[in-house]
């Protein structure tokens, strides 16, 4: 049994993270933590997350030094569910004490220390951990997650944008003399739960924001080795959040080529669905799938692929425990993918 604890559990990720380990027969949830100055203070978690209610009804702890010196080297794993800074601040402390370190925060994710103050507003104090973090998109990089003392887990429009783009890269099929153009929508979900006028139900309507602005923009471009546009929109629904990706093939490439790529890519990875038609929100919202599909026009040498999520599951929690799983030596799908059903199984039972 894996002891864990969850920082951030009084918002979104976090709660969808306890909702998932609290499923998994192979965790023991020791703690769930809220900050210091927390208004959630002296709560408990199913008064907040009330879809919990009598499964995970246990007190919400506050995050404070004398905590973390008392607790801290009893985990196994901690997950950060909480603001960027904090993560940074903290999470190396925890890999000190051998503690493995799930970061669901932009803390670990970009490689260039330059890019912190510029995209997060803050100058990185440690280069070392932010040198040895893995980037945790699970189907990408499961050997060097399963070595890693410190997962970055990736951000909800860079898990979609490069579930789309790296199949193509990988296989050197993009002509990279020109542009990758990202259209990302996102749920509100995505701006997590405090309240905010921007993301309140009466003022939130379909529009881009953070136009060439956006901490994903280099995250996306570190990971797929290219430059990209990326044009984030927010929509007027709580979850899910589509990426429709648009790039250039090198001359000669036709569809069976990048058929070809998805299928290797993907063919061996449950959560990643390749569809017969364009995604829908709906059908991963809720889910911890990524689907995927794309068009290719031979004649003007483009593909178009599209890959939908749920920002909270593919996008944050599920990816997170993906990453928990490779890391001790699971399938990356362990209590996330129920075993297929097949008319076999079926016909077992009569
Ligand atoms: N929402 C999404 O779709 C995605 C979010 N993420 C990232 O995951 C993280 C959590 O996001 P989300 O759940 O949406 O955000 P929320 O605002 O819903 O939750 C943030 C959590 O962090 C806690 N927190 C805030 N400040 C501190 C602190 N100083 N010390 C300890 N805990 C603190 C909050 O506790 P309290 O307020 O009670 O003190 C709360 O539990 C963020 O880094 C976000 O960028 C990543 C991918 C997708
Ligand atoms: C709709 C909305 O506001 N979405 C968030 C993205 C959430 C996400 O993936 O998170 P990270 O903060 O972990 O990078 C945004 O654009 O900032």
């Amino acid at each position: 049994m894996k002891k864990v604890a969850i920082i951030g559990a009084s918002g979104y990720v976090g709660a969808e993270l306890a909702g998932l380990l609290a499923q998994h027969s192979k965790v023991s949830i020791e703690h769930l933590v809220i900050s210091e100055n927390s208004t959630s203070n002296g709560k408990n978690f199913a008064d907040l997350h009330a879809r919990w209610q009598g499964v995970i009804d246990v007190p919400l702890l506050t995050f404070s030094t004398q905590w973390f010196e008392t607790f801290g080297s009893q985990l196994d794993a901690v997950f950060f569910a909480t603001p960027h800074e904090f993560s940074a601040q903290w999470a190396s402390k925890f890999v000190e004490k051998g503690v493995k370190v799930f970061d669901l925060s932009g803390g670990f994710r970009l490689k260039s220390l330059d890019d912190y103050p510029t995209y997060y507003g803050f100058d990185h104090q440690y280069p070392s951990a932010v040198s040895d973090a893995q980037y945790g998109l699970a189907e990408w990089h499961p050997e060097a997650i399963a070595k890693a003392k410190l997962v970055a887990v990736p951000g909800c429009y860079p898990t979609a944008s490069l579930l789309a783009i790296k199949p193509l890269m990988t296989n050197q099929l993009v002509d990279e003399n020109q542009l990758i153009v990202i259209n990302g929508i996102s749920g509100v979900s995505g701006a997590g739960r405090n309240a905010n006028l921007a993301t309140s139900f009466n003022e939130v309507s379909l529009k881009p924001y953070n136009i060439l602005a956006h901490r994903h923009q280099p995250e996306i471009s570190q990971e797929a080795g290219a430059q990209v546009i990326f044009n984030p929109h927010l929509a007027p629904f709580k979850r899910g959040l589509l990426a429709t990706v648009t790039l250039s093939l090198k001359n000669g490439v036709n569809k069976s080529d990048v058929t070809q790529a998805f299928e290797n890519a993907y063919q061996d990875q449950p959560i990643v669905r390749i569809k017969q038609s364009w995604p829908q929100i709906d059908h991963v919202a809720h889910t911890p799938f990524a689907d995927v599909y794309f068009e290719v026009d031979e004649e003007k040498q483009v593909a178009v692929v599209s890959c939908a999520i749920d920002n909270l599951l593919k996008g944050a929690a599920a990816q997170a425990v993906q990453c928990f799983n490779l890391s001790y030596g699971w399938s990356s799908t362990e209590y996330l993918v129920p075993n297929t059903v097949s008319l076999s199984n079926i016909g077992s039972l009569s």
